[in-house]
């Protein structure tokens, strides 16, 4: 099964969170599963907060690129087209917000499950749980915004 991200093109592959092509990133996999989104990721030793316990800023990584693809993978569906049928559909992320319910034990695979709010042409909203051994460490709310065709040019 491929994973949403890997019907990205090349120039959309180098993102941190979720790319590909990007050797220093996460290169994160979000699937289907029923009617959430699925993204699993062993984090490594250095993923430290305090001794034992995952950084609160990969979760926030992890939660972002899982809603922004999880945004892509919904409105493919929602349009019954195939992922990466022309045309493409790209997400980025207009706000990020993260709860941390109690501290994520590092070690075990994380487990982000995403669920669609809302879902309009432009703005996708997800949200997601983080789940390690099957308990619930942090919650996630991301809205995703379609990307502009000139994304960043005017910057
Ligand atoms: C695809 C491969 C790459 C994946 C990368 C994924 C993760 C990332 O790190 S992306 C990088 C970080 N994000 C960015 O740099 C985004 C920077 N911001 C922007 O470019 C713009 O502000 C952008 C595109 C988000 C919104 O553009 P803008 O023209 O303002 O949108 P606009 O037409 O006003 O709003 C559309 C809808 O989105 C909503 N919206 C826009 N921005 C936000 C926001 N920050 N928070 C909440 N809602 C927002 C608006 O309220 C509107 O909603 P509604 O239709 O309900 O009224």
């Amino acid at each position: 099964m491929k994973a949403i991200q890997d019907y990205y093109p090349e120039e959309l592959s180098h993102c941190y969170g979720c790319g590909s092509q990007n050797e220093h990133g996460h290169q994160i996999k979000t699937y289907w599963d029923g009617d959430e989104t699925v993204t699993r990721f062993t984090p490594e030793p250095y993923h430290t907060a305090v001794p034992g316990f995952v950084y609160g800023g990969l979760i926030a990584s992890l939660i972002d690129c899982h809603g922004t693809g999880s945004a892509a993978a919904a409105t493919y569906r929602a349009e019954g087209r195939e992922p990466g049928t022309e045309p493409l559909v790209r997400f980025v992320t207009g706000s990020l917000k993260v709860t941390y319910l109690k501290p994520t034990k590092l070690g075990p695979e994380i487990e982000i499950r995403g669920r669609v709010r809302e879902l309009k042409e432009r703005k996708v909203v997800i949200d997601s749980r983080v789940l390690v051994d099957g308990v619930e460490t942090a919650l996630g709310e991301v809205v995703a915004i379609r990307m502009p065709a000139d994304f960043g040019k005017a910057v």
